[in-house]
C-alpha cells in the first residue's frame, strides 16, 4: 500500500521525504521489521520505541512514523512525526489491514470479570445462527472456525488489526472482543469502528498497571465515551458504575439488570448443578449454566443480540442450546459423589460471585474446599482480600501457588495469609504445589462436598520466572478422582 494513502486516517505534525513509496508491512516493534515496513516508535513502559529507530532501519524500514524526529535522518527513509503514537499506531494499521471493521459489525466487552463470557457466547449466539464470526478473548482467537492461540485478552494494535483484516476478508459478518483496560489506556483499539459495547462490571483489578481505582475506572469509561453515535452501549445497570460508563456517551444507552426496570430485565427463576431457570423480558428459559452472575452474563448476551437485529425469541433459542466457557464453572464431578469446579476466578468479586453461586446450589448440603493462589507480578492488594472472601465462604481453605512469574511463591502466599485472622487460619493450610494442594483437596473431600479451583481456569501452564511449565488444574482433577 502507497504509505501516502496509509497515512489518510491521521494528521501528521510534519513528513521528511516521500510518501510516494510502497509499503509492505507495519510494525511497532523492531525485532520484526523486514524490507520495505513501517515501523512506528511508541513509548512503553519498559522501554522507548524511539530508541530502536536505527535498528528498525537497518532490517530494512523505509518509513518511520515517530513523536520525536531524530538528529540525523537517513535520504532513503521517509519520516512521519506525530502528536500521539499510540493514537496513530491503531489508525494506520486499520488502514494497512483494509479497514476491517467497517465490514461487520464489531461488539467489544469490557469490565472487570464476564469479558470472556460474553463475548464467547455472542460468538456462539452468531454462530449458531449460521453466520461467519470472530472472537478475540483471553482463552484463544477465532476466525470463524480457526483458532489462533492468543498470549493477551485484547492483543497489541498490529495483531489486533491483522486479526480482524483476515476475519472480514474470510467473510466474518459479526466479530465480539474483550477490551481490556489495558488496551484501552494504551489506545490498542484506536481507529476501530465498534457498533456497540457491553459493559459488565467493576471491582478491584489490575492496580498495579492502573494504581488507583478512579484511573481504572476512567480507562474503562473512555470506551464508552469513544463510542460513535450510531452505536450502542449496553451497560450493567446491577454495578454501581454501570451509569457512570454511560454518562458521556454519544451512543444510543441500553440498561440490563437482575434487579430494577431496564431494557433488558432478568429473573433467575431455579438453579441446580446442572443449570438455571431464568425469565427474560418476560420469557422464560433453560440453561446451562450457574451462578448468579452467568444470568448476568447471559442477559447481556441477549441484549446484544437483539441491539444487533435479532428477535427476541430466537435470541433465547440459541442461548438455551449454549454450553460454558472452558474453565469457567467448569464442572466435573466423581464417582463417589464430590463435584469439583474449575473456575478462572482471579478477582476477590469473582471468588465472592462463584463461591456465592455454589453455596445458591449446594444449600448446605455438603461442605466447600477452595483451593486459591494469586498471580505474581500482578496487583498484590487483592491477595489479602482473595484469601479473607474464600476463608468466609469455604469451610476450609487450601492457599496454593497460581503464576509466581518472578515472584517467589511463598511471598505471595504469606501475603494473602495476612488478610487472615485466627478463626479463618483454623481452616486454612497452605500448600505451595499446586499439584499436592488439588491433590489434599481431593484428600479432604466427603461424597456431596464441592471443591473449587480456583485462580486459573483454561490456563494449561503454571508460568515460574519466565518458563510456561504445562499444568492444567481439570487435568490433575481428572486424574485424581478417576
Ligand atoms: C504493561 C503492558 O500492558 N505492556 C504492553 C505494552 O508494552 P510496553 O509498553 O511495556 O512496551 P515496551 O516493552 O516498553 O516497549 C516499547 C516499544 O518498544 C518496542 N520495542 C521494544 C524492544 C525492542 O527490541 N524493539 C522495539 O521496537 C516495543 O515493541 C514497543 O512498541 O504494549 C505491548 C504492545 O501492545 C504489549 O504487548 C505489552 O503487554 C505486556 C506483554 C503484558 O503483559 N500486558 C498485560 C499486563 C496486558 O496487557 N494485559 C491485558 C489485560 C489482562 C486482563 O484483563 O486480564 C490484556 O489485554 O491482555
Ligand atoms: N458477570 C460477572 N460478574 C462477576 N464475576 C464474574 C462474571 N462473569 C464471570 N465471573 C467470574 O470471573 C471469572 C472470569 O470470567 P471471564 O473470564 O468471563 O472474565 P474476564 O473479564 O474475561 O476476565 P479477564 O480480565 O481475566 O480476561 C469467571 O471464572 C467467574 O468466576
Ligand atoms: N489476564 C489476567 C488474569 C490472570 C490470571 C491468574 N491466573 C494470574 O496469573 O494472575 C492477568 O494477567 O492479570
Ligand atoms: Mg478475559
Amino acid at each position: 500500500m502507497k504509505l501516502s494513502e496509509l497515512l489518510k486516517a491521521i494528521q501528521p505534525v510534519q513528513i521528511i521525504g516521500s510518501t510516494e513509496k510502497d509499503i509492505t508491512g507495519v510494525n511497532i516493534d523492531s525485532r520484526l521489521v523486514a524490507a520495505g515496513h513501517l515501523f512506528m516508535a511508541m513509548r512503553g513502559t519498559q522501554t522507548d520505541g524511539h530508541a530502536y529507530i536505527p535498528t528498525a532501519i537497518e532490517k530494512g524500514a523505509i518509513a518511520v512514523l515517530c513523536e520525536d524526529m531524530p538528529e540525523e535522518t537517513n535520504p532513503d527513509v521517509t519520516y512521519i512525526q506525530v502528536k500521539d503514537s499510540e493514537n496513530a499506531v491503531g489508525k494506520v494499521a486499520t488502514t494497512f489491514y483494509g479497514d476491517p471493521t467497517s465490514k461487520m459489525e464489531l461488539v467489544g466487552v469490557t469490565g472487570t470479570n464476564g469479558k470472556t463470557t460474553i463475548a464467547t457466547l455472542l460468538y456462539n449466539t452468531f454462530r449458531y445462527f449460521g453466520y461467519k464470526v470472530g472472537l478475540i478473548s483471553t482463552v484463544c482467537n477465532y476466525i470463524d472456525d480457526r483458532p489462533v492461540p492468543t498470549e493477551h485478552t485484547t492483543p497489541d494494535p498490529i495483531t489486533l488489526n491483522r486479526l480482524l483484516g483476515e476475519m472480514a476478508d474470510s467473510g466474518c459478518k459479526y466479530a465480539f472482543m474483550e477490551v481490556s483496560s489495558h488496551s484501552i489506556a494504551q489506545q490498542r483499539i484506536s481507529g476501530l469502528k465498534f457498533a456497540g459495547g457491553i459493559f459488565t462490571n467493576l471491582t478491584r483489578d489490575h492496580l498495579d498497571y492502573h494504581k488507583t481505582v478512579e484511573n481504572y475506572l476512567k480507562a474503562k469509561k473512555k470506551f464508552f465515551d469513544d463510542m460513535p453515535k450510531n452505536a450502542f452501549s449496553l451497560t450493567n445497570l446491577d454495578d454501581k458504575n454501570g451509569l457512570v460508563m454511560t454518562q458521556n456517551t454519544r451512543s444510543r444507552v441500553y440498561t440490563y439488570s437482575l434487579r430494577s426496570l431496564s431494557d433488558f430485565k432478568g429473573k433467575v427463576l431455579e438453579s441446580h448443578f446442572e443449570g438455571m431457570l431464568l425469565d427474560f423480558n418476560n420469557h422464560e428459559l433453560a440453561v446451562r449454566f450457574i451462578g448468579k452472575f452467568n444470568a448476568s452474563n447471559l442477559l447481556a448476551v441477549f441484549g446484544a443480540a437483539v441491539l444487533l437485529g435479532k428477535k427476541e425469541e430466537d435470541v433465547l433459542v440459541a442461548l438455551s442450546t449454549l454450553h460454558p466457557v472452558a474453565g469457567r464453572f467448569d464442572s466435573i464431578r466423581s464417582p463417589k459423589g464430590i463435584t469439583a469446579i474449575v473456575d478462572y476466578a482471579h478477582t476477590p468479586d469473582a471468588l465472592v460471585n462463584v463461591l456465592n453461586a455454589i453455596h445458591g446450589v449446594l444449600e448446605g448440603k455438603g461442605k466447600v474446599i477452595t483451593v486459591v493462589g494469586a498471580g505474581g507480578n500482578r496487583d498484590k492488594g487483592k491477595r489479602p482480600i482473595m484469601a479473607k472472601e474464600s476463608a468466609r465462604l469455604s469451610d476450609r481453605v487450601i492457599i496454593t501457588s497460581d503464576n509466581p512469574r518472578f515472584e517467589e511463591p511463598q511471598d505471595i502466599i504469606n501475603d494473602m495469609l495476612a488478610g487472615l485472622d485466627k478463626d479463618d487460619l483454623q481452616k486454612t493450610i497452605s500448600i505451595a504445589d499446586r499439584k499436592e494442594a488439588i491433590k489434599t483437596a481431593c484428600m479432604l473431600a466427603q461424597p456431596g462436598d464441592v471443591i473449587l479451583v480456583a485462580g486459573k481456569g483454561h490456563e494449561n501452564y503454571q508460568e515460574i520466572k519466565g518458563v510456561k511449565h504445562h499444568f492444567d488444574d481439570k487435568e490433575e482433577l481428572k486424574a485424581i478422582m478417576f
